[in-house]
């Protein structure tokens, strides 16, 4: 079906092809055809899709299922010559809480590898038509980028943003903040005790990718961190990391 939506547009010039596009057209008008968001047109002359993630008990955690759809709405939408923006929100407290970790934690390399992770998540970035964010809560790791990934991004009075990945063993987890000057230096240590407690293989590994990053086209700089962000999968800092999320307690990394 993801496919089928991909190439609503090319297939409605195809009259052997158009059920599949209606089918899809209708994943929206009919509501209940989703698990894991919520798909609408709003706005007076119905003219703005809106997309809500939800998955309240996860924090809206992204996991597969829920992001094949969010690709399955995008398509529908940009294949609907009606909707003239997009708007993707999540609940009161959570935009979304990061890629699924219950999902990722015994994923191996090859896993990630074999079956390119985390490929299609580029795909709000390639929208055709605007799309913005409106984030209330959480919006960690993968949800902040998700946002990222929006063109325009509005941000409710409570709304948080993170990369706290480094704390699970994976890339990325860089913050800056800015602070009183009698303060500063005390703040940049406590800083660095923080990251210094993370994995020093991992955290390498996170400035790798930023670095590079300067060197490179923005495409190349996406697949080198999807690349390393696979990597991180052969350490034994990301199952120690995601582990101990998932079990409620504090990581002990042993750079390994
Ligand atoms: C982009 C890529 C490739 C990677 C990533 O995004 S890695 C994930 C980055 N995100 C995080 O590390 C955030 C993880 N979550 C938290 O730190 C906390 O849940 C919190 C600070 C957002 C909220 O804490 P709070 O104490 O208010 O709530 P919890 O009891 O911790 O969470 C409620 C419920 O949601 C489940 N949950 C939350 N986040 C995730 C997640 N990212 N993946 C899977 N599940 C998540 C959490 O386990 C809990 O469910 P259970 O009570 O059933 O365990």
């Amino acid at each position: 079906m993801a496919f089928l939506c991909r190439s609503a547009a090319s297939l409605l010039k195809s009259p052997r092809a158009a059920p599949a596009v209606l089918s899809a057209c209708r994943l929206y008008s009919s509501g209940g055809q989703y698990e894991y968001i919520l798909v609408e047109k709003r706005g007076e002359k119905s003219d703005v899709g809106f997309i809500q993630l939800n998955r309240p008990k996860a924090l809206n955690a992204l996991c597969d299922g829920l992001m094949k759809e969010l690709k399955q709405a995008l398509d529908v939408f940009e294949a609907d010559g009606e909707v003239g923006a997009i708007v993707i929100t999540g609940s009161d407290r959570a935009f979304a809480a990061g890629a699924d970790i219950k999902e990722m934690q015994n994923k191996t390399f090859q896993d990630c590898y074999r079956g390119d992770f985390l490929a299609h998540w580029n795909r709000v970035s390639q929208s055709k038509k605007p799309v913005i964010a409106a984030v209330n809560g959480f919006a960690l790791g993968g949800g902040c980028e998700l946002a990222m990934m929006c063109d325009i991004i509005y941000a409710g009075e409570k709304a948080q943003f993170g990369q706290p990945e480094i704390l699970l063993g994976t890339i990325p987890g860089l913050v800056s903040k800015v602070y009183p000057v009698d303060q500063l230096v005390s703040e940049a240590v406590k800083c660095g005790e923080k990251i210094a407690a993370n994995s020093k293989l991992v955290s390498a590994m996170a400035k790798e990718a930023v670095n590079a990053a300067f060197e490179m086209t923005l495409a190349e700089g996406n697949h080198f961190e999807k690349r390393l962000f696979h990597a991180t999968f052969a350490t034994g800092d990301q199952k120690e990391g995601m582990t101990a999320f998932v079990e409620k307690r504090k990581a002990s990394f042993q750079d390994s």
